[in-house]
Formats: structure tokens, C-alpha cells, sequence
């Protein structure tokens, strides 16, 4: 018998989150395989962005199980998931305004390094040595995202497109098992979604796992090995692009409604 589980990256099950009196998820579970885009979808307010911050530790559940890599892991606070190996960006961008493009990256990738406080206050050697591969892998990105150009800029002054690119190769600085990329395309240009679109399909191509919640379906459907489908926190679709987008229940929650 073949073990095909060491190809799951993530599997979640049975997470339910309760705010007071709504519940805003019932019982949601997905399994990503290695190397897939998966999406995340539903009408507004139907418990997406509340499953991305369950599954990475800025919300607790009331009930679910965790597991990254065939590894149980605890989502109670964002940066053991981190350490766990999720790393996300968020809806509302989230850098380091008055840090530059590469100080944001490096950031991102001192979850992984090992010299420590003592390194850092003493400026040992290898202190000094970790910084200098850190500052090229950075910069590395930068360039791997199309903003090479930009790494001595401050974060707030480049555009909103670029903005969201450097989010992403700060996200891939923590060498993540997964990627978790909430609403990327928000706010973009429609020559943006395009570059945003080769961007992903560049990622996956180097093997890397995504998740992915966003409202453009065009984008979803096209980019998306597998969807969920979310409706008042419940997954009421799972499946294919096709075999999403041909539901009754999909089409009655969401596409049928314009895909709000
Ligand atoms: N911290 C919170 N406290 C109370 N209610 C919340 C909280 N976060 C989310 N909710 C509620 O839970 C439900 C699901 O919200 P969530 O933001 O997860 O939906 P969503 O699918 O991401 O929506 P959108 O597409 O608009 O971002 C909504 O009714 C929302 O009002």
C-alpha cells in the first residue's frame, strides 16, 4: 500500500468558531495537497477570512484538529504557526511602512535563523555572517516577486500591487510549508491580477502550497487546483473548479448572486 499521506501538507477538520451568537463556522475541513493551489470562496461575511485566522493562530477555535506536514500542530499564536511553517499575508496589508522593501523581507526570514539575542547584541561573527545570507536571500526574493528594484525603498512608498508582492516574498522568506494568501488581488488592476496570476503559478511551480481566499472567482477558477465553498460557515461545496462551479448550492449561495 502506497502512503500518500506524506503528501498532505495540510489537514484540517471539525473547526467550528462561535462569536457569541453566530456561528461562524460549522465543522469546516480541508486537505491540501502538496503542490496544489487551493482556494477558499463564498459570499461575503460566509467565514473565510475567520478560517484563515483559526488555521494561523490569531483566532481560537472551539473545536478542530490541526495537522502540517503529518504533524499535529497547536494554532494558538501566529508565531508557532509561523514557526509550524504557515505563512500568510493579509487582506489589509500588513508590512513594516517605514522599514525598506528588504529590511521587510529579512524580517520575515528571521523566524529560521539561529544566532539569537546574544548574536544580535554582541554582533559576533557568526552573527555578522548569518545577516549577510540573509540580506542576499532577501534580495533574492525581492527580485523572485518583481520588486528587486525597490529594496532600499520604504514599504509605504511603493504601490499598492507592489506592496502586495513584497507581502508575499516576506511570506515565502520563512520557507514556508504552506503559503496562505488572503484576498491577494483586492484592490489590484486588472494588468496587476494578470502579473499577480504568473506570480502564483510561478510559486506553485516551484513546489510551493497555497491557499488562497479571494473574491475574483474569474481568478480562483482559473488558478485553483480545488475550491471550498463557504456559505453562513459552512462548506456546503468541495471539489474542482468544474465540479464547484456546476453546484446547485454554489450557484444558488454565490455565483447566482453575482459573486459579491
Ligand atoms: N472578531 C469577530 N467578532 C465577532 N464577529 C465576527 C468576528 N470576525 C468575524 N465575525 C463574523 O463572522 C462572520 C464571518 O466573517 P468572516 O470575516 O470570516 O467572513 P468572510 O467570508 O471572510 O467575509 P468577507 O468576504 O466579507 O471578508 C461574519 O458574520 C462576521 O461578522
Amino acid at each position: 500500500m502506497t502512503d500518500t499521506s506524506k503528501d498532505v501538507v495540510l489537514k484540517v477538520a471539525g473547526i467550528s468558531k462561535r462569536f457569541g451568537g453566530l456561528q461562524a463556522l460549522s465543522g469546516v475541513g480541508i486537505t491540501i495537497q502538496r503542490g496544489q493551489v487551493y482556494g477558499l470562496i463564498g459570499p461575503n461575511g460566509a467565514g473565510k477570512t475567520t478560517f484563515f485566522n483559526v488555521i494561523t493562530g490569531l483566532y481560537t477555535p472551539d473545536a478542530g484538529t490541526f495537522e502540517l506536514a503529518g504533524r499535529p500542530y497547536e494554532p494558538t499564536a501566529v508565531h508557532k504557526v509561523a514557526q509550524a511553517g504557515i505563512a500568510r499575508t493579509f487582506q489589509n496589508i500588513r508590512l513594516f511602512a517605514e522599514m525598506t522593501a528588504l529590511e521587510n523581507v529579512m524580517v520575515g526570514r528571521h523566524i529560521r535563523t539561529h544566532s539569537g539575542l546574544f548574536g544580535a547584541v554582541f554582533r559576533t561573527q557568526g552573527f555578522k555572517q548569518e545577516e549577510a545570507a540573509i540580506a542576499k536571500r532577501a534580495q533574492e526574493l525581492l527580485d523572485y516577486v518583481g520588486v528587486g528594484k525597490y529594496a532600499d525603498f520604504k514599504a509605504r512608498t511603493l504601490s499598492y500591487g507592489d506592496q502586495r508582492r513584497l507581502e508575499i516574498a516576506r511570506a515565502l522568506a520563512t520557507d514556508p510549508q504552506l503559503i496562505a494568501l488572503d484576498e491577494p488581488a483586492a484592490g489590484m488592476n486588472a494588468t496587476e491580477k494578470v502579473q499577480l496570476r504568473e506570480l502564483i503559478e510561478r510559486i506553485r511551480q516551484d513546489n510551493r502550497t497555497i491557499l488562497i481566499i479571494e473574491h475574483d472567482v474569474k481568478l480562483i477558477m482559473g488558478l485553483c487546483d480545488r475550491v471550498t465553498v463557504l456559505d453562513y460557515g459552512k462548506q456546503i461545496a468541495e471539489g474542482t473548479p468544474a465540479e464547484v462551479q456546476k453546484n446547485e448550492k454554489v450557484i444558488e449561495a454565490y455565483l447566482g448572486t453575482g459573486g459579491h
